[in-house]
């Protein structure tokens, strides 16, 4: 008898909803602009290690030295040549002071050699979610798209998933297989983490796709770049799991909700 192939599940809202039900996570901020949104609040309020690349200190100690928000950061990291020395100070000498980790090696970036601690120092696996992910500078996005290929060849991938979070969108990387994608929240009333757009990118190479829960559904569709790709899906109004079947690694990426406000509350 043949044995049923196993789903992956993917449930990211958890990840911006209440500690409660937010499942362990490492926040990385990475050295892109920042706000002091719901998301933000959110995601700070539920990570179990706090940790930034380089300048994302600088970019959290403009938030943090209005209301001493967000200063519990615990390690910045990075060959250091866009920490200022305030924010240093700043975070070296809180309560709990942060450790500052330089690597001096110019082949990999800031947010490669943060990946790589996190890994080290949870060998079983942490979610990451990386804050400022593909938000800026093309070569840099392109580089943390590449690591998420890199970093889920690792075999802790079923535990140490990594999420790239920018403004407006949520991405992360399916390996060949079935994956089950809440696109809901978990909570009652909860405002939607998730907007409606969808795109399923064969950035690796080739690939042949079958999707369910989406406006533009496929079967067995063949997608290349060159060839067919899938962007601007949305999500059908009803359904609460997007369903993907994919014949080699994809990037899926889901635009966020509304509900990610400025307010300072
Ligand atoms: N302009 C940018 N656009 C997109 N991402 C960025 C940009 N600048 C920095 N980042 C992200 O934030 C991380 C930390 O940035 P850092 O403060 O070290 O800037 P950097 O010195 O230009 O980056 P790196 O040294 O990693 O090339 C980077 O590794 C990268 O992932
Ligand atoms: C082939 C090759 N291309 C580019 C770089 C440069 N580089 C890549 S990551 C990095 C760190 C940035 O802080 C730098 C400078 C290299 N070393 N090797």
């Amino acid at each position: 008898m043949a044995v049923p192939e196993s789903v992956i599940e993917w449930k990211p809202a958890k990840l911006l909803q209440s500690r409660e039900i937010a499942p362990e996570f490492a926040l990385l901020v990475l050295n892109q602009p920042l706000r002091n949104s719901h998301n933000l609040r959110k995601l700070w309020r539920n990570s179990s290690l706090r940790v930034a690349a380089d300048g994302g200190a600088n970019r959290l100690h403009e938030l943090s030295s209005f209301q001493g928000k967000f200063s519990n950061l615990q390690v910045i990291i990075g060959d250091l040549d866009s920490l200022h020395k305030d924010v240093r100070d700043f975070y070296s000498s809180q309560p709990t002071p942060a450790k500052v980790i330089h690597e001096t090696d110019q082949d990999s970036t800031d947010f490669a050699k943060a990946i790589t601690w996190i890994r080290k120092e949870r060998p079983a696996g942490l979610d990451i979610v990386a804050l400022g992910g593909i938000g800026g500078r093309v070569d840099q996005g392109l580089s943390q798209l590449h690591h998420l290929y890199l970093f889920q060849q690792d075999p802790a991938y079923s535990q140490g998933r990594i999420y790239l979070l920018s403004g407006s969108s949520m991405t992360f990387l399916l390996k060949k297989g079935s994956h089950r994608i809440r696109v809901r929240g978990d909570e009652e009333g909860a405002a939607s983490v998730f907007g409606k757009y969808v795109g399923i990118i064969p950035f690796k190479g080739p690939s042949r796709i079958t999707t369910s829960g989406l406006v533009w559904d496929v079967s067995d569709w063949q997608t290349e770049i060159g060839g067919k790709m899938s962007t601007s899906n949305h999500v059908q109004p009803d359904v609460e799991y997007v369903e993907v079947q994919t014949t080699e690694d994809v990037l899926f990426t889901i635009a966020l909700g509304k509900v990610d406000s400025e307010d300072e509350s």
